[in-house]
């Protein structure tokens, strides 16, 4: 890929900086319940400081539809900002319009100015010209760190880009540094996990991988799918009966590149989806017609947990069970536990994954939890990233 412009390529004293941020965060009752995102934008936010810029902020919270919407607006994550950063961080009501040139204008070096959630314009998500150049107007540089959002082609991520010198933040540079590494040039044996609810949402990342990897685990509720591609009794299981198809030539695909494809060996089966319902392990070509597997069974995690532990590189995307509930989490926090203890280099690609390392007290263990689940997902498809090729070339 060519190479981007980064911060450290600008002279960024006294400079307005529109700082393009995810801070797409869970909150509750107003405040911010995982802060994972914010505390991964504060080296960025730190740097532009040290450098005397005028720090402006940018970012959507949900998915308001170009509407404002008094739940996804962005002053509880200025709060926390303020609070990791022990600083004060003005949060505006807007994200564009005179109001908000006026407090620029009156900014000093270092000062921060967090704006009102960009998709309350209906010009962001169309990448609407206007927007962008309203934005940039506001600025004299425009540093892109929001790698959880830089698969959308937006006004504040990629339209901006065109109006301003665009360069890259600390955290989008690690992000595209760690997974491109982990793609073009792996330590092997290099792993692959994949798992998750649809066959549909991997297609992309499944196919790119056999390319790459030479071990692929399938777990989750996608695994069925190939089961029965292979002419097994899956009961009610979660299947895509148009992907079966797709499913055997991935197999096939696997062979023809001699990687190791492993399927589930064994299911915990439940006589339905619930948490209180019946549950047994069985053989993978015993589940009975009524029941469905909702969890990779005991067998399986040996087998997975043995060749996470002797890899050198492994990638996780997607839980191997229904892990929200305790009867279907064994596979999810085993895989997580094995992850933990590998002397190899962990990988995990944002999402239901990093909530599950998180929800077993692992996170710490991993070299590489992203931030983005569906940005490293198109980046494991080998797809650009807009907000990425957006940015200046060097
Ligand atoms: N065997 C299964 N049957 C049904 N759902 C499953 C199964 N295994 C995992 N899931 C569900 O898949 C969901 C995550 O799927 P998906 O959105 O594809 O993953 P990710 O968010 O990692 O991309 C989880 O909510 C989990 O409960
Ligand atoms: O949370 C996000 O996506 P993710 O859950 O796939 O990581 C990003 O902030 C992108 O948000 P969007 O999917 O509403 O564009």
């Amino acid at each position: 890929m060519q190479q981007k412009m980064t911060m450290k390529d600008l002279d960024l004293k006294g400079k307005r900086v529109f700082c393009r941020v995810d801070f797409n965060v869970p909150m509750e009752e107003g405040k911010v319940t995982d802060d994972t995102r914010i505390r991964a934008a504060v080296p960025t936010i730190k740097y532009l400081i040290e450098q005397g810029a005028k720090v402006i902020l940018a970012s959507h919270l949900g998915r308001p539809e170009g509407e404002f919407n008094e739940d996804m607006r962005l002053a509880a994550t200025g709060v926390r900002l303020a609070e990791l950063l022990h600083k004060e961080v003005k949060s505006l009501e807007e994200s564009i319009g005179e109001k908000v040139e006026k407090e620029i204008s009156a900014m000093q070096e270092g000062d921060i100015i967090l704006l009102e959630n960009v998709r309350f314009n209906p010009g962001e998500e169309k990448n609407d010209e206007e927007l962008a150049k309203a934005f940039a107007a506001l600025a004299d540089v425009f540093v892109n760190d929001a790698f959880g959002a830089a698969h959308r082609a937006h006004a504040s991520t990629a339209g901006i880009a065109s109006y301003l010198p665009a360069v890259s933040g600390l955290l989008l540079e690690k992000e595209l540094d760690v997974l491109g590494k982990a793609l073009s040039e792996p330590e092997r044996p290099f792993t692959a996990i994949i798992g998750g609810a649809k066959v549909k949402d991997k297609i992309g990342v499944i196919d790119h991988l056999l390319d790459k990897v030479d071990n692929l685990l399938i777990g989750g509720g996608l695994s069925y799918t190939f089961i029965k591609a292979q002419g097994f009794e899956i009961g009610n299981s979660l299947v895509e009966e148009d992907k079966l198809e797709l499913a055997k030539s991935f197999i096939e695909k696997a062979k023809q590149k001699g990687v190791n494809f492993y399927l589930p060996v064994d299911a915990t089966v439940a006589s339905e989806f619930s948490k209180d319902a019946a549950t047994k392990s069985v053989n993978i070509q015993e589940i009975p017609s009524d029941w469905m597997g909702l969890d990779i069974g005991p067998e399986t995690v040996k087998v997975y947990a043995d060749v996470i532990k002797n890899s050198k590189l492994i990638i996780w995307n997607g839980p191997m069970g229904v892990f929200e509930m305790p009867a279907f989490e064994n596979g999810t926090k085993s895989v997580a536990q094995a992850m933990a203890e590998t002397s190899g280099y962990t990988v995990i690609g944002g999402g239901d994954s990093a909530a599950a390392v998180e929800k077993f007290h692992v996170a710490d263990k991993m070299d590489h939890i992203s931030t983005g689940g569906g940005a490293s997902l198109e980046f494991m498809e080998g797809k650009d990233l807009p907000g990425v090729s957006a940015l200046t070339d060097k």
